[in-house]
C-alpha cells in the first residue's frame, strides 16, 4: 500500500456493505463530506527554496501531552465493526507510532482496555521514560444530560489515565445518515456494544446505557464539566468564530475544528475553508486542531500553515484497522508521517513552526 487510498480500496473490498457505508457515509446529500476533500483541493503549495534546514522535525506538545507527529487519531465509533481486536489495536498502533489517540465515548472496547492495551505497546516506556507514565490517550464525551451519568464516565476515563476530555458540541441530535437508515444499520451486531456505557450509575449493573444526544445541553454544562475535572477540556464540533471566543470565555483549553466529518449538519463549510476565521478568532490563545477530509501529507502541511496546531485523521485509521488491524492502522500512519516530512521539506520547512499562511494559496 502506497498511500491512504489504496487503504481506502482494500476498506470498502473488505468490510461489510452495510458496515461500510456506516463509515464511509455523511448526513443527509453528503455535501460536506465531499466539500472537506474536495476544499483541499482548491489549495495549492507555494514553497520556500534554499533555507538550509535540518532534517525536519514533526513532535508536537499539546495539553502536556508529547506526539512524535502533528497528526492524530479523531475519536471514531465501533473498531470491532471493523476489526476483532477493535479499539486495542488501534491504540498498540496509537502508542507504537507516538500518536495521540482520541479514545471515543462510543468505542467498542472499555477505556480501561484501551489504556491497557496503549502501555502494554509502548513496553512500559511512555514520552521516552521508562514507566513514564500514561499514554497519550484522550477520552471523547458526549455530555449526557443525566450529570451523575456524566461524571461516571468522567471519573472513568480520568482513571483510565486519559489526559484531556474531548467534548463534541455538534451533535445536539444524531445526524442523519441516509445510507444507514437504506440499509436497515441500526445497531451494533450481537456481541458488540459501547463498553464504556456499561454499567453506569442508575442502571443495573451489566447494562448498556444508550448514548443520549440532547439539545439541551448548553454552555453551563460545560462550566459545570470545567469544574468537575481538571483535565484540559476540548470542543469539538466548534465552527462559528462567536462560538471560538465564547469558549475561551468558558475557560476551554482547545478546538477541535470539526464537521464530523460531514456526518452531523450536511452543507457546512470545508473545516479547512473555515480554519483561518477560527484561528483568528482564537489568536493564539489556544490550539486549534482540524480534521475533516485530511488524506495527504500535503493536507497535514495546508492546515499547519493556516494556523493549526495539529490535524486529526478519522476514517483513515478505519480503513488501515479494517485492511489489517494494528498492522494496517500503523502503515497508515507512517504513510502520513513520511508525507508530511517529505512535504515539510518541499516547502522550505524544518518543522510545522515555520509553515506560514503565504506558502497556501488559493487556486484562480
Ligand atoms: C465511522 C465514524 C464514527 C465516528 N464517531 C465519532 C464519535 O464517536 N465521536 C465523535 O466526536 N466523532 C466521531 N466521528 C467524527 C470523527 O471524529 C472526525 O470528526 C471525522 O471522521 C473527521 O473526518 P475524516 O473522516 O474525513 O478524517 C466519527 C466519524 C466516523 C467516520
Ligand atoms: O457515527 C458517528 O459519527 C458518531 O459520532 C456516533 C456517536 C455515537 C454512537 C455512534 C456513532
Amino acid at each position: 500500500m502506497l498511500n491512504l487510498r489504496e487503504f481506502e480500496a482494500a476498506a470498502a473490498s473488505t468490510v461489510d456493505r452495510v458496515h461500510y457505508d456506516y463509515l464511509a457515509g455523511g448526513a443527509w446529500d453528503e455535501v460536506t463530506l465531499r466539500d472537506n476533500e474536495a476544499a483541499f483541493g482548491r489549495l495549492r503549495l507555494l514553497p520556500r527554496v534554499l533555507r538550509g534546514r535540518d532534517k525536519p522535525e514533526l513532535d508536537v506538545s499539546l495539553f502536556g501531552c508529547h506526539a512524535a507527529s502533528p497528526v492524530l487519531m479523531s475519536p471514531t465509533a465501533f473498531h470491532r465493526l471493523v476489526h476483532p481486536e477493535g479499539e486495542r489495536a488501534t491504540a498498540r498502533a496509537a502508542a507504537a507510532t507516538g500518536t495521540i489517540m482520541v479514545a471515543s465515548m462510543a468505542a467498542t472496547v472499555a477505556i480501561a482496555d484501551i489504556a491497557a492495551a496503549a502501555r502494554e505497546a509502548a513496553g512500559g516506556v511512555v514520552g521516552g521514560v521508562v514507566g513514564g507514565g500514561d499514554p497519550a490517550l484522550w477520552f471523547q464525551l458526549y455530555i449526557q444530560p443525566d450529570l451523575e451519568v456524566t461524571e461516571a464516565l468522567v471519573a472513568r476515563a480520568t482513571a483510565a489515565g486519559a489526559r484531556a476530555l474531548v467534548v463534541t458540541v455538534d451533535s445536539p441530535v444524531f445526524g442523519a445518515h441516509e445510507r444507514d437508515r437504506r440499509n436497515g444499520f441500526l445497531d451494533l451486531p450481537a456481541g458488540m456494544a459501547c463498553e464504556n456505557m456499561r454499567g453506569l450509575p442508575g442502571g443495573e449493573p451489566d447494562a448498556v446505557r444508550p448514548i443520549a444526544m440532547s439539545p439541551e445541553i448548553c454552555w453551563d454544562h460545560l462550566d459545570w464539566l470545567r469544574q468537575a475535572t481538571s483535565l484540559p477540556v476540548v470542543l469539538k464540533g466548534i465552527l462559528h468564530p462567536e462560538d471560538a471566543r465564547l469558549a475561551l470565555r468558558h475557560g476551554v483549553d482547545g478546538l477541535m475544528l470539526s464537521n464530523h466529518g460531514g456526518r452531523q449538519l450536511d452543507t457546512v463549510p470545508a473545516t479547512i475553508d473555515l480554519l483561518p476565521e477560527i484561528v483568528a478568532a482564537v489568536g493564539g490563545r489556544m490550539p486549534v486542531i482540524l480534521d475533516g477530509g485530511v488524506r495527504r501529507g500535503t493536507d497535514v502541511v495546508k492546515a499547519l500553515a493556516l494556523g493549526a496546531s495539529a490535524v486529526g485523521i478519522g476514517r483513515p485509521v478505519l480503513w488501515g484497522l479494517a485492511a489489517d488491524g494494528e498492522r494496517g492502522v500503523r502503515r497508515v500512519l507512517e504513510l502520513l508521517r513520511e508525507e508530511v516530512d517529505a512535504a515539510l521539506a518541499l516547502c522550505g520547512a524544518g518543522s510545522p513552526r515555520d509553515l506560514t499562511p503565504d506558502l497556501v494559496r488559493r487556486r484562480s
